[in-house]
């Protein structure tokens, strides 16, 4: 591994674990390395302050098989890592992923997999304060409440993820294997430590180190909006209205993400005091029928009913739900008695009776005259 200084950077990232306590000492961490800048200005950062945090390090590599480079890329960063001595984890997809989403997802789920199979608690990526105000105003773009627009947050449990059991050597799968597949999955966590550093700021870093970045060619490739976001639209607001435009945005983000969990964690409430006195003890499940308190909910700011509303379909249906979706069952809160939604995609319904909201499956509904 190349000797290094200590630089700004090093003292800005130190200062940051030492303050949010992200990255704990004496912790198996598995750094996702892209062969970029970003990741790769992390692994050496996280390198260099090893002796002082005791960490031991590995390298998780994905080959998507998305590009023409993407086997020598894969080839790059085996050997980066060969060089500096680094345990290296790849995963190559069987199958080429047909959309950006369907890539990351892969991504995620290997990442997990790699992890959990070689007992590393904190997989750690690159992401940095540029990521997070792109993805700020991609959302603010597409329409987006404050959740969207707090994209990004420091750490992630990664408890998503639907593991094969024989991918990861559980032994007997016949064992209970569900609860011994979560429990491992819940003691694994994203961590994002360059949050607060710009993307100059590692390219600038991996020049001085001399790192050998690899570039991804896609990232020129106007058609991605994410790309245009970054090579057009951020320039131009730099240079019009505020150089500082990223770290400004960066920090909006990390204002908004800790409104959200507040709210987040008010409307979970919300929705178990609205749950709790007719659905017994079953409310936890979410199985239909699940009766709601009108009462309670009324009592609720809106913007409050809305997340309880789009947390109970969140346990529900089968995908996320939408905006039409979360709007038509708050919509019941205060709707007159006897009004009903259309069926929501599960093909369940929402009815009001009284101080009551039942959702029940259509098959479920009396008659309605
Ligand atoms: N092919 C890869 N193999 C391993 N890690 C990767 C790979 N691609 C990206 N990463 C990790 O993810 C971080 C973010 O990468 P990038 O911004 O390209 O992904 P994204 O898809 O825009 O982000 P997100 O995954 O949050 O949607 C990188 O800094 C790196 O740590």
């Amino acid at each position: 591994m190349p000797n290094s200084q200590w630089t700004q950077l090093h003292a800005q990232l130190h200062r940051t674990l030492l303050q949010r306590k992200i990255l704990p000492p004496n912790q198996r961490l598995l750094v996702a390395v892209s062969g970029g800048q970003d990741s790769l200005c992390l692994l050496k950062l996280l390198l260099d302050l090893q002796p002082k945090w005791g960490w031991e390090l590995a390298i998780a590599h994905c080959d998507h098989r998305w590009r023409s480079d993407s086997e020598a890329n894969a080839n790059h960063v085996a050997s980066l890592a060969k060089n500096w001595g680094i345990c290296y984890y790849q995963k190559t997809a069987d199958r080429i992923p047909n959309t950006e989403a369907a890539a990351r997802n892969w991504r995620y789920q290997s990442l997990t997999e790699i992890a959990i199979a070689n007992n590393y608690p904190y997989i750690v990526t690159g992401h940095t304060a540029s990521d997070r105000a792109e993805t700020l105003l991609y959302n603010l773009i597409r329409g987006s409440g404050a959740d969207g627009l707090s994209a990004l947050s420091w750490v992630r449990p990664l408890a998503d993820f639907r593991l094969p059991i024989l991918d990861i050597g559980l032994g007997n799968p016949h064992k209970n294997p569900k609860s011994k597949i979560q429990n491992l999955k819940s003691k694994i966590s994203l961590v994002r430590p360059l949050l607060e550093i710009t993307r100059s700021q590692t390219g600038q870093f991996c020049q001085e180190q001399k790192l050998p970045i690899w570039e991804d060619s896609t990232n020129q490739d106007l058609q991605y909006a994410r790309n245009r976001i970054r090579s057009e639209l951020l320039p131009y607001l730099e240079t019009h209205f505020n150089p500082k435009t990223q770290q400004a945005l960066a920090q909006t983000a990390e204002l908004l993400r800790a409104d959200v969990e507040y709210l987040e964690l008010a409307a979970t409430d919300l929705l178990q005091q609205a749950m709790s006195e007719i659905n017994e003890g079953e409310h936890e499940n979410f199985q239909l029928p699940v009766k709601l308190n009108r009462q309670i909910l009324q009592a609720a700011p809106l913007s409050l009913q809305r997340r309880a509303m789009r947390q109970l379909l969140q346990h529900i249906l089968p995908n996320a739900p939408s905006f039409e979706s979360v709007e038509k069952l708050t919509a019941l809160i205060v709707a007159p008695n006897r009004s009903q939604t259309d069926p929501f995609p599960s093909g369940a319904i929402a009815t009001v009776e009284k101080p009551w909201i039942t959702i029940k499956y259509i098959a479920e509904l009396p008659s309605i005259r």
